[in-house]
């Protein structure tokens, strides 16, 4: 799996930077979108809004906003966590029908997100109060939903619904070599296929999965081969939908689709509270924060795992309370602290190699040099270091363990492999003009040779060896 600090350096970033800016970038699902933009053209008071539906991931939202920037119209969004009151809901689309816009927009166009959600206490007297707005509009609506049969029926008979479908892998592939060449990343026409195919249809799955594979590097069939399962994780579309605010329904049923256990979402939240920008918000969330901990606590001393959904809801539906549908702000970023164990685990790992192989060289046990021998061999490393690098063979990062010189272990370790090449090139020189012409010897001759003569030098250097791993630490003075 490639570092999880990639993923997260940047996933939700490609799905956003390639959101589509007008109606003509939107892929796929040209009827729809032909039937969106007349409806729009033609819009008049009175006319019926538009109920768009279909899959997770396929530019429902994105042709909604696209259009409104085509129309040079005002998007005033409403989703299943505003509080659907009829209130509410008239104090917005009802002002809305009468004011024209301050930013010089020439309409305002509301779109009722999650129109299949209507479900809460709040939302009770909304559907209603949709429909009393759709009658009383002066303003375009539209309505997004996933899943047309948990749309109340009073809303669709008043709406004209268009349908967009899952996106064939034939539209979705020409969308991700854009991408490609826009980030300057050669890719392979299979992997991209590959991708497509696994995406099922859902174009922001399929951009997340190109970004997992590309790692900013090329994209090869191999390597989609091998992420295209981690990048599946949507620890990003749980961490966004909090701080986003999306509905509590919704909060825990993502929380159930990823494979995070509460503990990591717990993580990846507090490590994006920063986003919230109001003291007292971020106050609140710390407390439902400490509350959910609180549960996960209780789960492993009680041994009681029912305790984990608590702590889900409460670090959720806090967060989102809290939050206000600000969403976060920047990239989500994955728990600091991962990053320093992660460094952390890597330097004792060197360490501990490191200490295992100069005590075989030095003949000492590990501890001792451990404690009584860093500081002496640190000096030696910082007298000669390409010495010390030779005779204990290390690599630049173990080097740096004693030099504390990213830049100067570098140089040295480059310096010894580049004579090393060179030594290595003119031994060949030698052998090649050591040659002998042409003559060819008898076999029995050769193998004379190969037996007898050989003996002596390689004992020599069997002696050499043994010679210079009887090194001791004072050799190095
Ligand atoms: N048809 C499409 N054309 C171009 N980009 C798309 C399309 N579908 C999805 N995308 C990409 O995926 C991202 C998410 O798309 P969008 O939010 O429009 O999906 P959606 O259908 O509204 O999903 P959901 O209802 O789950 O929010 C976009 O920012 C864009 O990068």
């Amino acid at each position: 799996m490639k570092p999880y600090q990639y993923y997260v350096s940047c996933m939700l970033d490609w799905v956003e930077k390639y959101r589509p800016k007008s109606l003509g970038d939107i892929v796929g699902n040209n009827a729809a979108v032909r039937q969106l933009a007349e409806w729009a053209a033609n819009w008049k008071i009175g006319d019926e809004p538009v109920l768009i539906y279909g899959k997770p991931g396929i530019g429902k939202t994105s042709a909604v906003y696209a259009l409104a920037a085509d129309m040079n119209w005002e998007v005033v969004e409403l989703n299943a966590s505003d509080d659907r009151t009829k209130s509410v809901i008239d104090k917005i689309a009802g002002s809305t029908a009468t004011t024209m816009s301050l930013t010089g927009a020439s309409r305002k166009l509301i779109v009722f997100d999650e129109a299949d959600n209507l479900h809460g206490n709040a939302d009770r007297g909304g559907a209603r109060a949709i429909l009393d707005t759709i009658k009383n509009s002066c303003q375009p609506i539209v309505l997004i939903a996933n899943d047309i049969y948990g749309v109340a029926k009073e809303l669709k008979s008043v709406c004209i619904q268009v349908q967009f479908r899952s996106l064939q892998a034939r539209s979705i592939v020409p969308r991700l070599k854009y991408i490609c060449s826009s980030e300057g990343i050669k890719c392979e026409e299979n992997a991209l296929l590959d991708i497509a195919d696994e995406s099922s249809g859902d174009l922001r799955s399929a951009i997340n999965m190109l970004h997992a594979a590309s790692a900013g590097a090329d994209v090869s069939e191999r390597e989609v081969a091998t992420s295209s399962k981690d990048e599946r994780s949507t620890i990003f579309d749980l961490v966004g939908a909090a701080f986003k605010g999306k509905d509590d329904k919704r909060l825990m049923s993502i929380s159930y689709e990823i494979p995070d256990t509460p503990e990591t979402t717990e993580q990846w939240i507090e490590d994006n509270l920063s986003s919230i920008k109001d003291p007292a918000d971020m106050a609140l969330a710390y407390r439902y924060i400490s509350k959910a901990d609180e549960f996960l606590g209780d789960t492993y001393r009680r041994q009681y795992y029912t305790l984990w959904r608590y702590a889900g809801a409460v670090m959720l539906i806090g967060t989102a309370v809290s939050a206000g549908g600000a969403g976060v702000s920047g990239r989500i970023m994955p728990p600091s602290r991962w990053g320093r164990l992660f460094r952390a685990k890597k330097q004792k790992g060197l360490r501990d190699s490191l200490f295992r192989n100069l005590s075989e060289t030095y003949h000492m046990p590990e501890d001792t040099l451990r404690d009584d021998m860093l500081i002496p061999l640190s000096i030696i490393a910082d007298e000669s270091p390409h010495e010390f690098a030779r005779q204990n063979n290390l690599d630049k990062d173990e080097l740096d363990f004693f030099l504390h010189d990213k830049a100067r272990s570098d140089a040295v370790i480059k310096d010894i492999q580049k004579a090393e090449k060179e030594k290595a090139k003119a031994e060949k020189k030698k052998k090649i003009t050591k040659k002998p012409a042409s003559v060819d010897p008898p076999v029995v001759l050769e193998q004379e040779q190969n037996t007898e003569p050989a003996a002596e030098p390689a004992v020599e250097a069997t002696e050499k060896k043994e010679d210079s791993s009887q090194s001791t630490l004072f050799d190095g003075f």
